[in-house]
């Protein structure tokens, strides 16, 4: 599992996971940062949920039918799966597994169900980051003014807000989504610092080694 170097020396890949309530701004600061950052891959659900305007197959999500999404988890397709809102999304593995021995960090927009079945399998590798809104005012200003959900899907939503907050402390790092920009950089930080950890720096023993032994 390499991945493009930081400090120019070799590393492991990292899965960079960003949950929140419905309407804080995830997927909005989770497509920054992939096009900010060559070196991140998105994860790409799939979902029996039926598209929003302006959503598209493959790219977005996998839109696939209940009885498909039912015979691949059965198959083991996926890494994880929940069930959100009524809806059953799923990570596929095989894409996971290329983008991560590509060198590719990955990134996952899961909810905290998905959060917790990727640590039991990948705790090393994780980082998890929970994305709150600065109110809940301000969450349902959000999901109203995203404009593509129906009153009632909205306010199923808001009922679920608080039992998906509850999760905030299982996460590794809490960002309030104020500004986007602001929010953007905080992520683009940890994602940096994550990158730096000691551990993940798979080449260091070898530089070590060569600027002790004046090889460099
Ligand atoms: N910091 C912010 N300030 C103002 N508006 C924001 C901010 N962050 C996100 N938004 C807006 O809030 C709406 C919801 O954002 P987004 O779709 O990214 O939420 P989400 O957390 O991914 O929701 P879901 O879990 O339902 O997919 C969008 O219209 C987005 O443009
Ligand atoms: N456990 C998983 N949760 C997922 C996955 N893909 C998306 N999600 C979460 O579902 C809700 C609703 O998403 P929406 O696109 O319908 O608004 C949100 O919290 C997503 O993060 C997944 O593969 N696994």
């Amino acid at each position: 599992m390499k991945s493009p170097a930081v400090n120019r020396i070799p590393r492991r890949g990292l899965m960079f996971v960003v949950s929140s309530p419905s309407g804080a701004g995830k997927t909005t600061l989770c497509n920054r940062l992939l096009q900010a950052d060559p070196d991140l891959s998105l994860s790409v659900s799939a979902t029996t949920r039926k598209p929003r305007p302006g959503e598209t197959d493959g790219v977005d999500y996998h839109f696939i039918d209940e009885d498909k999404f039912l015979s691949m988890r059965k198959d083991g397709a996926f890494l994880e799966s929940a069930k959100v809102f009524d809806n059953y999304y799923g990570t596929p593995k095989a894409q996971v597994e290329e983008a991560l021995s590509s060198g590719k960090d990955v990134l996952f927009d899961i909810d905290w169900q998905g959060a917790q079945q990727l640590g039991e399998i990948a705790r090393d590798d994780l980082v998890k980051v929970f994305i709150l809104p600065p109110s809940r005012d301000e969450l349902e200003r959000r999901l109203h003014k995203r404009a593509q959900d129906s009153a009632e899907v909205v306010a199923a939503r808001m009922a679920k807000a608080d039992s998906e907050i509850s999760h905030w402390a299982e996460y590794d790092y809490v960002v309030l989504n104020y500004e986007l920009d602001e929010s953007e950089a905080l992520l683009q930080s940890i994602l940096v610092a994550e990158r730096l950890k000691r551990t993940r720096q798979i080449g260091l023993g070898a530089k070590v080694k060569a600027i002790i032994e004046g090889e460099d």
